[in-house]
């Protein structure tokens, strides 16, 4: 029999307050049932009967602090969408690029929280938070998965020491024949929904679990768990506690992430064609990042025999092959090309990859810039995300 703690379990009711006014408390949601002699409205997670809240501004959901805020505040930056905020304590600002937005500074989870209630309609936190806390919930959409920072992993440690000393793998781990429904594998996380959900789909069948808002790494040593189930970066924290990462443990690889609510995209007016600008602007943002423009000059006796060279080489095809221009000077009285000016766009990384295969054609004068922005034919997560709001 499996045996998982119901120590954080939601309450599944609350005691009744007057006849007139019910409240309930399911695991996600909270339901208001206000009754008059007239009418019954009602109101779960602030939608009307599954009806959104008429307001005319788009509310977008940022985090008010922790290591997401600042990396989110610069990505908007980066793409021209500068949030101005008067102050660090005022927690609703503007972004004046988008008219019809209003910024919400929250903490990551009641994002997500708010977004489920229909409190926000857009909201950037890391996939981490979305999986824990939106639980699965079909409302809510994920826009952009991949903003490149906030990057960790939800991982399950445990000491590298004592009985786990030769324990390297989380199917070793359940095969441990000391766990009992008497004595569980006791793990302190803070992830109290993902956590069962995986020990579960794993088939550990006799685990119980236990919270704190930090610092969980200590509860090993302290005697309180076995193992934890927390978010690892660099790995330092769990190097300097003693711990170790397993095969087979990680329960989700997570970074930051602009989700939607699916009802917002769909019933209120500007959030879809709002929810584009943003995407198209992070999109052109992210992949200008990890290029370079690369201009050189190239002898030759054609754009085409020039090109063909350029195309020759692996790393210089650039985004749809390279645009090659004569240079045109004047010989014996003639406008003549000599030399062709190519233009190439590469990854960072293939950079000195790059110009040792420029020079190994001919290439000269090989000037490197940074990009700002690519702006492709219409994105694939446009598309992506049509599909899915079934448009
Ligand atoms: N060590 C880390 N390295 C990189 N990203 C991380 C790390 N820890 C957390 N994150 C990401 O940053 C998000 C916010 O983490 P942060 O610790 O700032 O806030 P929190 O855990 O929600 O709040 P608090 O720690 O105050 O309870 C996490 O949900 C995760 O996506
Ligand atoms: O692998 P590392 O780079 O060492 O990062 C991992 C640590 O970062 C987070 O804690 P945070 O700094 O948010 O402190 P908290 O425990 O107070 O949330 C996380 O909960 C780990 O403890
Ligand atoms: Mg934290």
């Amino acid at each position: 029999m499996s045996q998982f703690s119901s120590a954080f379990t939601a309450a599944s009711s609350v005691s009744l307050p007057p006849p007139s006014f019910y409240v309930s408390v399911s695991k996600r949601s909270f339901i208001y049932c206000c009754s008059s002699p007239q009418s019954t409205t009602t109101v779960v997670n602030g939608k009307f009967d599954g009806k959104i809240v008429e307001r005319d501004e788009i509310r977008f959901g940022l985090p008010s602090k922790g290591r997401m805020a600042g990396d989110t505040l610069d990505l908007l930056k980066d793409c021209q969408l500068s949030v101005k905020q008067v102050n660090p304590r005022q927690y609703v600002a503007q972004i004046p690029q988008l008219s019809n937005v209003e910024v919400w500074f929250q903490r990551p989870r009641d994002i997500v929280r708010k977004l489920l209630s229909g409190d926000l309609d857009l909201g950037i936190v890391g996939l981490d938070t979305v999986s824990e806390y939106g639980r699965g919930d079909e409302d809510l959409i994920i826009v952009h998965d991949a903003l490149k920072y906030g990057d960790c992993r939800l991982s399950l440690a445990i000491p590298k020491y004592g009985i786990f000393e030769n324990i390297n793998s989380l199917k070793e781990l359940a095969q441990m024949p000391r766990w009992t429904i008497d004595r569980p594998l006791r793990v302190a996380t803070g992830f109290t929904y993902l956590g069962p959900k995986f020990m579960q789909e794993n088939g550990l069948k006799h685990v119980i679990f236990s919270t704190a808002d930090g610092a969980l790494e200590a509860a090993p040593a302290m005697g309180i768990a076995d193992a934890i189930l927390d978010l690892v970066s660099s790995g330092t924290t769990l190097r300097e506690n003693i711990l170790k990462e397993i095969e087979g443990g990680v329960v989700l690889e997570s970074q930051a992430v602009l989700v939607a609510s699916r009802k917002a995209l769909i019933q209120r007016k500007g959030a879809l064609d709002t929810t584009h600008e943003i995407l198209e602007r992070f999109e052109a943002h992210l992949r200008a990042a990890d290029q370079f423009m690369i201009t050189a000059n190239m002898s030759g006796s054609s754009a085409e025999e020039v090109a063909e060279r350029v195309l020759s080489q692996p790393s210089l095809s650039g985004l749809q092959g390279p645009t090659v221009s004569p240079v045109l000077c004047k010989r014996d009285g003639k406008v003549a090309a000599d030399y062709y000016a190519i233009v190439i766009c590469v990854p960072k990384k293939a950079l000195y990859k790059s110009v040792q295969q420029l020079r190994a054609i001919g290439g000269s004068g090989v000037l490197i810039s940074p990009l700002t922005y690519i702006f492709d034919e219409e994105t694939p997560r446009w598309r992506e995300l049509l599909s899915k709001l079934g448009l």
